[in-house]
Order: C-alpha cells, then structure tokens, then sequence
C-alpha cells in the first residue's frame, strides 16, 4: 500500500514535536515505505492530501491538531478519490477529533493501533456558501463547526503571537476572556428545513463528533457514523450564566440546562438575523463564512484507526 504521512510540524507546539520524534523511528517498522510530508504554512494540507490522493497514494495520514485533520479531510473529499483510506496520529493542542476514539497515548501502541486497524466508514460534513458572483464555495469538517463566542475562542487560541498557556488549559482561558466580552448575536437555525430557533445565540454547534474547544463535551450524543448530524444551541444569557454552563461542559452535566436545545438532522443552516453578525469556525479553524450550511455526507470516509 502506497502510504503519505502529512504533518504540521507547528501542531501541539513543543509537545506535538516530542510526540513526533518518538513516533519517527517507529514509522519503518510498523508503516513500511511511507512518504512524509511537511507543511510549511497554514492552510496548505489540504491541497497537499489532494497531490497525494491524485499521485496515487492510498492511504493518507494526518499527523497533527483537530485543523490538520480536518483540512486533510476536506482534501481526500476534494479529490477524485474520496474514499481513499485516512488515518491521523494526534499531536495537536486540543485533539477533540481523536476524544471521539479510545486511542492509546504511547508513541509505540499508538502506532501500532493505526498500523493494524480495520477500516470503517464515518459521516462527514460539508459547508455550502453561495459567493456574489454565483460560484459556491465548499469545505469538509470533520468533527465540529460552531457560530457565535466559539468562532471568536478559536481566534484567540490560534493566535501565535498571544499565548498564555498550552493544551486544554489555552481554550479554557480564552473561552473565559471570550464569553465576558461577547455579546449574543441574533441568529435562525434551522434543521431539515424546520426552524427550530430564532432569537439571540451565545453558541450554536453543528456536531458529527462529541467534543470541542479542548475537551467540552458539548454535544455529547453525537455519533459519527449515525448518517446524522447533531445540532447544540445556547440561547444568549448573561456572561456568569454563560460561565457557569462553560464548567459544566466537560462533564456534559450541561445536558437538560433551561437554556440550550438538542437537535439532529441531515442539513442544518444557522444564519445571522438582519444586522447581526456571527463568527464561525470549523474544526477548530476560523474560517471566513459568516453562516452555516451544512449537509452530512453518510459514511463519506474511510477511517482506519
Ligand atoms: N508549517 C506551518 N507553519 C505555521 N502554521 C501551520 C503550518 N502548518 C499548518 N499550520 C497551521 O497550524 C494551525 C494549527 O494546526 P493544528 O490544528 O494541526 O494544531 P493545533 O492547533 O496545535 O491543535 P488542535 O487544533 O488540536 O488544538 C492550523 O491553522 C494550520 O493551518
């Protein structure tokens, strides 16, 4: 099998490289004759799994954060061969994508894991946004796209330049500085065409895995291979309410809270009501969208881990 290895070698800072140089050397003798590739900037590991897929490799794996394997992702599904085999290997801060799997945290068992996994079929989101000039623009994620104070978090944790803290520890502090500056945003989610809320939105999550911002489990009864999608609203609320609601999400205690709603469906649209606006992200990722629309693709791709 013809096997690439795409890495950020900024993913997880010096955490993410000390993980990778204990699994560098395992690579010859449990990933034989696999192909390493580096990115040398944001953004390129996308088109990178697309060069790969094309070349014919037909196995690629990600070896970064939650935004390396969700742009890796929307590579293979770019790609003339979507249903070439993925595996990733977590060295990112966060890695909310890899809490959804029971992997082990040993460089040599880690692996070995990946190296010896059946292959199963998991569900993947795609972003649809018209463009003025009537193209659509399209992007994969994989495990999480969010509007509203989480698009605004994830701004300020990739932020390279202000870094208080490392791991989970920097989504907690910039989710505190977030939710007291933020201000609700009037928004419309809709879910298989049904309106479902209409009002001011602290966070709105369109989930195919259960956890976010470095281990909430903010929705908790997503599946990734249900062929659904799961939907978490958090209607606007004062900022000490907001925090008190933010402690209970590693725990999923905040399942049944007056303030947020559950919901599940196959094509979901969260947009800003006239004169609002929301910030939204992908996989951990800012990205440029003021809205969200996404459709599931069932069991779109072939996850060997
Ligand atoms: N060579 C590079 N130099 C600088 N930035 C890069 C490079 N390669 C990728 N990036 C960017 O690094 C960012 C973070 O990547 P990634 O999500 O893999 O790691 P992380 O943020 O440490 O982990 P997590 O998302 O799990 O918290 C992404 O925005 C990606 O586009």
């Amino acid at each position: 099998m013809n096997i690439a290895i795409i890495r950020n070698p900024v993913s997880g800072g010096r955490s993410g490289a000390r993980l990778w140089h204990a699994i560098d050397p395992l690579l010859a003798t449990h990933l034989p004759g696999a192909v390493v590739r580096e990115t040398s900037m944001g953004g390129e590991a996308g088109p990178l799994a697309v060069e790969l897929v094309e070349k014919g490799f037909d196995w690629i794996i990600a070896v970064g954060g939650d935004g390396t394997i969700g742009e890796v992702v929307d590579g293979i599904m770019r790609s003339s061969r979507p249903g070439t085999l993925f595996s990733f290997l977590p060295t990112g801060t966060g890695c909310d994508f890899a809490r959804n799997f029971a992997l082990p945290p040993e460089p040599d068992a880690l692996v070995r894991r990946i190296a010896g996994a059946a292959v199963r079929r998991i569900d993947v989101a795609r972003i649809r946004a018209p463009l003025a000039d009537g193209r659509t623009l399209e992007r994969h994620f994989v495990n999480i796209a969010s509007a509203g104070v989480s698009g605004e978090i994830v701004r300020a944790v990739n932020n390279r330049e202000r870094r208080l803290a490392n791991g989970s520890a920097r989504f907690l502090l910039a989710s505190i500085a977030g939710i007291l500056r933020y201000r609700p945003q009037g928004a419309r989610v809709v879910v298989d065409g049904q309106e479902v809320f209409v009002g001011p939105v602290t966070v709105a999550a369109i989930a195919n895995g259960a956890w976010f911002g470095g281990g909430m489990h903010v929705v908790p009864f997503a599946d990734l291979a249900d062929g659904m999608l799961d939907v978490g609203v958090l209607r606007g609320a004062g900022r000490i309410g907001v925090l008190g609601i933010l402690a209970r999400l590693y725990s999923a205690s905040h399942v049944g809270h007056p303030l947020i709603s559950f919901h599940k469906g196959r094509s979901i649209e969260i947009e800003p009501l006239p004169g609002e606006a929301l910030s939204v992200e992908a996989d951990g990722e800012a990205i440029a969208y003021r809205r969200l629309s996404v459709e599931v693709l069932p069991a779109a791709l072939s996850l060997k881990i």
